[in-house]
């Protein structure tokens, strides 16, 4: 089936599958303007498990924006990973995935919400014009590391769409398009997780080397 397009994007895999240099991802689900895919086998389940050890003694309160403040916006903790060879492997993969130069990314930011934790609706490009003119941010893949028992979907208001987390597994969306209309449909947050924890992975990518 072919897609109506507005506008070209970034992700531009066909098919039904990604091959990266050591894993082939399975394209679930996709749409267009923006587009969103949910991606399967990102991660196996003892990378998930060495991200989530990695980062156990490393996370802290979240902050948001550019002063870096706590708020009840983002309730969950987390911290950004240092290089490693699983790190440098997830993130090579991710690169191909996200089809832009594994130094546009951010690095690896691990989550952890734990029950009653949320991250409220919000963009992941920045408003600051400054910011933004500088080296805004284009894409966004969050990588779910478990199973959460209940609640804690990622969830897009404006498409009436929410995804379940499932170890492994991810969801990509973009917002480098030149209506910004599509853009703000990339609204987004993490709704609370009502039973059990929820650890996630974040990579955010820069429109220029970043790193
Ligand atoms: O936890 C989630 O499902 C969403 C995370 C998110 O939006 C982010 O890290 O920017
Ligand atoms: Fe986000």
């Amino acid at each position: 089936m072919t897609m109506q397009v507005k506008e070209a994007s970034i992700f531009d895999h066909t098919g039904n599958k990604i091959m990266t240099e050591d894993r082939e991802i399975a394209i679930i689900a996709k749409m267009e303007d923006p587009k969103i895919a949910i991606l399967g086998n990102v991660v196996s389940e003892a990378e998930c498990e060495e991200l989530i050890r990695l980062s156990k003694d490393r996370v802290n309160r979240s902050k948001i924006g550019s002063r870096h403040e706590v708020s009840d916006i983002r309730t969950s903790s987390s911290t950004f990973l240092p290089e490693d060879d699983v790190t440098n492997r997830i993130e090579n993969r991710i690169a191909q995935i996200m089809n832009v130069p594994v130094e546009h990314g951010e690095g690896l930011h691990i989550l952890n919400y734990k029950q009653g934790q949320e991250y409220k609706a919000h963009y992941d490009y920045f408003k600051s014009k400054v910011r933004a003119a500088n080296n805004p941010r284009i894409s966004t893949l969050v990588l779910y590391l478990n199973d959460v028992e209940e609640g804690g979907e990622t969830y897009f208001p404006h498409m009436n769409l929410s995804i379940s987390p499932h170890k492994g597994m991810g969801v990509y969306f973009e917002y480098f398009y030149s209506d910004p209309v599509i853009n703000e449909r990339t609204l987004h947050g993490g709704s609370p997780v009502t039973a059990g924890e929820k650890w996630a992975a974040t990579m955010w990518v820069r429109r220029k080397q970043y790193r």
